[in-house]
């Protein structure tokens, strides 16, 4: 095994980076300004005000529009909008004859015409036959295409929340937002539209909004996605049935009186007017406040939910519930200046709409008197005025749905950024403002920011690599920093150096044990290996599989600290990550067949390809399946590639199928023998994380493990729950098994199952020994050897 660590005194290597990272240091500038372009790269995912004007909202609605009017599913998307348009249009046409319809009859029957009368309603009755099936067909398609666009959007959402990992990336930036965004007092401030405006500013500055983080990703996917979609067909149908029937009964109103139509316009210009100056930007921002603070309440229900036997151990339920209900009250407030906005909005649009019922009978009705016109024409005055007026005033009639979508929009455009954003964009602050003000804290932060200017390639990010014939570990030159900055990690808070200038390299039957005290940074370095963590430099070198097509080879596998028990039946908790069930996507795309009327097969979604890429950053290419926060991970691979940050590899993860006599035998090996009658079959699903103990969990674990046979595998304190005889089997059965593997932990029995040590000195500095090196130093250190 080789090593370069950053222990000053193994390593030359080590002083030279210690002089470029002084030399580097006192040239602030330099430093600054290369963290601030890290810094920017991460501005994509901070937020607009939410009070922006709806000139600022429409180009982000139309970018998420294009998504499925431009996307694979561009043709039905376009036949959908085409059928609507055509059906408002021809539906509008037969309200106009309806209405000439209307006004015989009552011509009619003003006359005591018998026979006209019963002529009007034969044509009335005829053509209610033939419009009422339209109307109805016309509600369906429109249902169709809220059906269709949602189930695209949706699977779009859902398939890059989970590319390049963007679940973890965006549950970094956003943690300490969504705890920290609870109530701002501002908020229950009374909303003229200045202060409402204020309140979302200062709501922006507790990160809330617009910290760079995104709250509660899965409500928007889940919720916002439908509302958006069900509010911008219907938003978009109403404005095109108002536009026909302006039209149309402009000319009818035309033949009436002239200067009644330019009346009516004037009439409904001045009211959009003073409704959107009024009640537009403030009903606006209330929705969005109101979107935040439910989601933030659901959350904090569903942590409960997850955590319910901790917080009951800790009999922490009064504490829990008090955070609820603050979060509650965070609802009711905004809910409660919703409604009192709401009211003062009803009371004008009354007024408003009373006042157009007077205003056609007080300009026709001098001329009726004259016997200028009909009785009949005076109706069919009020009727096309009537509409006329309910196609100008679509704003006002609206603006509590438009309003929403406004919201929606800004909550689906943010959440898109931040899918698209490069990993790097997790890179922290380093050269920012230190928080705490003290010169140590700023050494670091300069440090650690010369540091990503010293590295060897020049770049900012750790890279990582696969090499086909590699059977360990190669790490060149790593310095790996904690993400910082608003929204990521602890906000605020200078970043911390947890690695500099470590190099290894771990060969084939070796194994390697990291040690050190507690918040050093061994999970870090795990971190930084599988790509989570991509804040600072220097290069990481994995196996790679000779051909992706090499079904049955997993080059790496992760097991993290906490293991993760998928939704599912036992067979799945012992084969996770594993293959993506076949049945499952057949049983999305059968639905969404059925959803769309179609036999066809469904278009691929490339959710590779950023979605709104107009103006966004790429995303850095990233592996799909397996991983992520919490769980048990493969890397499988491509032959050698390279990228900086992200994942270097592509394509699915896990062997072939595993029978159930493989699966019963390594139950067997792990130390659960009697799991599966206990349950009750492979087959049986369970809430798997509160029915397994800590320790069973960790076996179960192990066992993806061995069932994986990965070429390299990490373990960070994954048996950390298991008593001191089953850890030592279980690692025999990995030492067996696993080629090479790096392991994280505390006991030193662990020593015994490992040929080398790497112990963690702080500040950066690790030390390699071998084992027995690592324990005879121990031994001396506590004076247990002469
Ligand atoms: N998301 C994050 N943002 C910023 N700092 C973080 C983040 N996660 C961890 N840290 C900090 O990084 C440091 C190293 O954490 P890490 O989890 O690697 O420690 P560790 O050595 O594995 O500790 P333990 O033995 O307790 O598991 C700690 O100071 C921790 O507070």
């Amino acid at each position: 095994m080789a090593v370069d660590s950053g222990n000053p005194s193994k390593s030359s290597t080590t002083q030279h980076t210690a002089l470029q990272v002084e030399a580097v240091a006192s040239d602030g500038s330099v430093s600054s300004g290369s963290v601030k372009r890290m810094g920017n790269s991460g501005a994509v995912v901070s937020h607009s005000s939410p009070a922006a004007t709806f000139s600022s909202v429409l180009p982000k609605w139309w970018r998420l529009a294009k998504i499925w009017f431009t996307g694979e599913e561009r043709w039905a998307a376009r036949g959908y909008a085409a059928a609507v348009i055509l059906l408002a249009l021809v539906t509008t046409l037969f309200s106009v004859h309806i209405s000439y319809a209307q006004r015989d009859f009552s011509t009619a029957l003003s006359e005591k015409d018998v026979s006209g009368f019963y002529a009007a309603v034969r044509k009335f009755v005829v053509i209610i036959i033939i419009a009422a099936p339209l109307f109805s067909f016309n509600a369906w398609v429109e249902e169709r295409l809220v059906l269709a666009w949602r189930a695209y959007l949706t699977r779009r959402l859902t398939r890059a929340y989970f590319a390049n990992r963007a679940f973890y990336h965006i549950q970094q930036r956003g943690d300490t937002m969504a705890a920290g965004a609870i109530i701002n007092p501002s908020s229950t401030a009374a909303l003229t539209e200045a202060s409402a405006t204020a309140t979302i500013a200062a709501t922006s500055a507790t990160g809330s909004i617009g910290g760079g983080g995104i709250d509660n990703p899965d409500q928007r996917i889940c919720d916002d996605v439908g509302s958006f979609v069900r509010s911008s067909v219907s938003l978009s149908l109403t404005v095109c049935r108002k536009i026909f029937s302006c039209v149309a009964f402009a000319g009818v109103l035309w033949g009436v009186s002239g200067s009644l139509v330019l009346f009516m316009f004037v009439y409904a210009a001045v009211g959009t007017f003073v409704t959107t100056a009024m009640f537009g930007r403030v009903l606006t921002s209330l929705f969005y406040r109101q979107l935040a603070r439910e989601a933030d309440l659901r959350f904090s229900l569903v942590r409960v939910r997850e955590n319910a036997e901790s917080i009951a151990f800790y009999r922490g339920e009064g504490g829990e519930r008090v955070r609820v209900l603050s979060r509650l009250d965070a609802v009711l407030a905004v809910a409660a200046d919703r409604i009192r906005w709401s009211a003062l909005y009803d009371l004008w649009t009354s007024v408003y709409s009373y006042a157009t019922i007077l205003v056609p009978s007080l300009l026709t009705a001098p001329r009726y008197f004259a016997g200028e016109i009909e009785f009949g024409v005076i109706s069919q005055a009020s009727f096309a005025f009537s509409r006329i007026d309910a196609a100008l005033s679509v704003i006002i009639n609206n603006l509590a749905q438009i309003s929403g979508l406004a919201a929606e929009t800004e909550r689906l455009d943010t959440l898109i950024a931040a899918m698209n954003a490069p990993v790097a964009s997790l890179v922290g602050d380093a050269g920012g403002k230190d928080s705490r003000g003290s010169a140590a804290a700023a050494a670091a932060a300069a440090a650690a920011a010369s540091i990503l200017l010293s590295s060897a390639g020049g770049s900012d990010v750790i890279r990582r690599r696969t090499d086909p014939d590699l059977r360990g570990l190669v790490l060149q030159h790593l310095c790996v920093i904690t993400p910082s900055g608003p929204g990521r990690g602890f906000a605020g808070a200078a970043v911390k150096l947890l690695a500099t200038d470590l190099s290894l390299v771990l060969e084939p039957g070796q194994s390697l044990l990291v040690v050190g005290p507690s918040g050093c940074g061994k999970s870090s370095l795990m971190r930084a290996i599988a790509g989570l963590w991509t804040a600072g430099s220097g290069t990481v070198v994995l196996p790679g599989s000779a051909s992706p097509a090499a079904r049955g080879s997993v080059p790496v596998f992760f097991l993290p600290q906490k293991p993760f028990m998928p939704l599912g039946d036992l067979r799945t908790q012992l084969t996770f990550p594993g293959a993506v069930p076949a049945g499952a996507q057949g049983d999305a795309d059968r639905a969404l067949r059925g959803a769309r009327g179609s036999r066809g097969p469904l278009p691929d979604v490339h959710e590779r390809t950023p979605l709104l890429a107009e103006g966004r950053a790429p995303a850095a290419s990233g592996m799909t399946g397996g991983g992520g926060n919490g769980t048990s991970g493969v890397v499988p691979s491509t032959a050698a590639s390279e990228t900086a940050g992200g994942d270097c590899t592509t394509g699915g993860a896990g062997r072939l199928p595993l029978s159930d006599e493989e699966l019963l035998t390594l139950l067997d090996d792990v130390c659960l023998p009697d799991l599966v009658q206990r349950v009750g079959g492979l087959d049986v699903e369970l809430d798997w994380s509160s029915v397994l103990s800590v320790g069973e969990q960790q076996r179960v674990a192990v066992l993806r493990l061995l069932a994986a046979g990965p070429t390299l595998a990490f373990l960070d304190e994954a048996t950390s729950a298991l008593d001191g005889p089953t850890e030592g089997r279980l690692y025999g059965l990995i030492r067996k098994r696993i080629g090479c593997y790096v392991s994280v932990g505390h006991r030193m029995q662990l020593l015994q199952h490992h040929t080398h040590v790497l112990e963690c000195l702080g500040g950066g500095m690790w030390r390699l020994d071998s084992s027995a090196e690592y324990q005879h130093r121990m031994a001396i250190a506590t004076g247990l050897h002469p």
